[in-house]
């Protein structure tokens, strides 16, 4: 257990051995999988809160549990507090003050909106930064992001879609049980964001961590989770199952009612066109 600045509870690794017994058991669904992530009552306020003044928290009392291998977005009005709950996971937010739990495995990755890369290494050092005796895992790795012998390009030479599939290689050359992804195809056409969704769901699939993906998106949501919550006054609001089967298609009457759902829970009012 480690002291978190934060005033946090952090516990990095304490799920990791269950984590290791569900990959054996083949008859488990992630339903019945040991948790990946457990936060208890996470309270976070920006600033210094003083007794007269006291600042508003932001998260005023977050439960969430994300299991081995679930893949979990979470969607919220602008400012409800989605990143801050992320950074926490993460360990990497500042100025805050809190109490709570939060229990992460032990190997953690976070890809963002920009990718981040640096721009004075080429791609495969960016990808391996870190580690040693990587290269054939990072080769690997940006194979199956589908940039196989762009291994010696700079940064700047790839578009933004390929420094975001970049960005993808480096989480999972780490191996990581947990997968923090802060709206990582806001920035994206389109049609490169459709592509990226069929990326993620099929590197998802085959690695299994679990996920927390920030996003602006329902269809988004919809289209990678398997399980969407909604952020609202500091707390979760809605926990909704996406019990779609086979390939997700938003034209699909069932897409088209957890849009709806989704919508109410986040005070969009019903437009013509979405039921
Ligand atoms: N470093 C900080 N210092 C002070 N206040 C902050 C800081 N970071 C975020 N906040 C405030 O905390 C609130 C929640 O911010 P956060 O970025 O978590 O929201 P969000 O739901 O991710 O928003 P968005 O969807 O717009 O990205 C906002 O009111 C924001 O202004």
């Amino acid at each position: 257990m480690a002291a978190h600045p934060g005033g946090l509870t952090v516990v990095a690794g304490a799920v990791a051995d269950a984590v290791d017994t569900v990959t054996t058991d083949l008859t488990s669904t992630i339903d019945d999988a040991p948790a990946a992530v457990v936060v208890q009552d996470l309270v976070r306020t920006y600033g210094v809160p003083t007794k007269t003044d006291g600042e508003t928290p932001v998260l005023l009392g977050v439960d969430l549990t994300i299991r081995q291998g679930e893949f979990v977005a979470i969607l919220g009005r602008s400012g409800s507090g989605k990143s801050t709950l992320l950074r926490a996971l993460a360990g990497l937010d500042h100025d805050v003050s809190g109490s709570g739990t939060v229990v992460v495995p032990e190997r953690v990755s976070v890809v963002f909106q920009d990718s981040r890369l640096l721009p004075w290494a080429r791609v495969l050092d960016n990808v391996t930064l870190g580690l040693r005796h990587a290269d054939d895992l990072g080769r690997e790795r940006l194979a199956e992001v589908g940039l196989a012998g762009r291994e010696r390009a700079w940064p700047t030479e790839l578009s933004g879609g390929e420094q975001q599939r970049v960005s993808l290689a480096r989480s999972l050359v780490r191996e990581p049980q947990l997968l923090l992804a802060d709206e990582p195809f806001g920035a994206l056409d389109a049609l490169t964001r459709i592509r990226m969704h069929t990326l993620l769901r099929e590197l998802c699939a085959r690695h299994r961590p679990a996920v927390l993906l920030v996003t602006h998106d329902v269809d988004e949501a919809i289209t990678l989770a398997d399980r969407v919550v909604v952020l609202d006054s500091g707390r979760i609001s809605l926990h909704l199952p996406v019990d779609l089967e086979g390939t997700r298609s938003a034209a699909d009457p069932g897409f088209a009612a957890l849009r709806a759902r989704l919508l109410d829970a986040l005070g969009v009012p019903p437009t013509e066109g979405t039921e």
